[in-house]
């Protein structure tokens, strides 16, 4: 029962129980194949007994640092200050994990190299997003120019340190404002908990430094859209999403069902897409 349980089953530990932690978990208990929810590390563990005591089975509640002691796949879906914190055991361990909070990844690359030392891997999700298996395969040729502009209602961009750092009132806006034009890499430390999107995509395609991307503050708008355009050697595509958002109004209901549907392709026997 060390490295994996009887069956030969993977042990799944999600670090966070928000938005998305709580859906993994409702996903994991109710049963994805060749998978078990093994433990999970909470702030407050009295906030979540209520949703740990409708759990079929009741995982462990463990610190953050102690999850890759426990599982073999460790989901990160907590605020991405803990993202170190919770993958360095994992990899260290030769684990896998799942990178929610990307934005962080980018100030923690050298974990990537730890993982490779280690036999670990990172997982990166498509997350809120769509397309990466295409991206993926652009970026097998040459890719020219990946351009995405992101339009979100107020309400999911509040407390964005640019917008603090910046001063700009976003609460009476009357149409968008286009708030922020640069790369990735920039847009990450401005927007960390909106934009982990354009991270994903830049480290499908052509890394943070190339990947451009506009943020928009937008009353108009109820969902969080975003519209990507890639120019590669192989095709030119469009992709666009609308995000219905989750109780975290920056987090869009997609991204937990991303994250399940990574997992299930972890010991299904069809896999479809990339
Ligand atoms: N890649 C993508 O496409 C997307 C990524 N994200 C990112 O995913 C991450 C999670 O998002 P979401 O679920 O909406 O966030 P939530 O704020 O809903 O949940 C985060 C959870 O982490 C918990 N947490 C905070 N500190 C700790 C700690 N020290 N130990 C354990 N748990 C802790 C919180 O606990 P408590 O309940 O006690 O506050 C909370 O339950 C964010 O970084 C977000 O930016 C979001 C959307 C899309
Ligand atoms: O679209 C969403 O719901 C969330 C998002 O942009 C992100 O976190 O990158």
């Amino acid at each position: 029962m060390n490295e994996q349980n009887a069956s030969n089953g993977l042990r799944v530990a999600i670090a966070g129980l928000g938005s998305i932690g709580t859906k993994i978990a409702t996903a994991l208990d109710q049963g994805i194949e060749g998978l078990a929810l093994s433990a999970v590390a909470v702030r407050d563990p009295a906030r979540h007994q209520a949703f740990m005591n409708g759990l079929r089975r009741s995982p462990q509640i463990l610190p953050i640092d102690q999850l890759g002691e426990a599982a073999d796949i460790v989901v990160e879906c907590a605020p991405s200050q803990h993202l170190r914190s919770i993958v360095e055991p994992a990899v260290k361990r030769g684990k896998s994990a799942v990178v929610v909070s990307v934005g962080g990844l980018l100030d923690n690359f050298d974990l990537v190299d730890l993982a490779r030392a280690n036999g670990g891997r990172i997982l990166v999700p498509t997350g809120a997003l769509i397309g990466l298996d295409a991206v993926n395969a652009a970026a097998i040729g040459t890719i020219h120019s990946v351009k995405m502009v992101t339009r979100k209602p107020i309400d999911g961009l509040k407390g964005a340190p640019f917008i603090v750092q910046n001063n700009i009132d976003i609460d009476n806006l009357r149409e968008p404002l286009k708030l922020f034009e640069g790369s990735a890499r920039e847009a990450a430390k401005g927007f960390p908990a909106n934009v982990n999107v354009a991270v994903a995509l830049s480290l499908a395609g052509i890394g943070p430094d190339r990947t451009r991307i506009q943020v928009w503050a937008d009353p108009t708008v109820t969902r969080n859209v975003h519209r990507i355009e890639v120019e590669a050697d192989s095709a030119r595509f469009s992709m666009g999403i609308e995000n219905i958002p989750s109780e975290n109004p920056k987090t869009g209901l997609i991204t937990a069902l991303s994250v399940i549907a990574l997992l299930r392709k972890q010991r299904a026997t069809l896999c479809v897409g990339t």
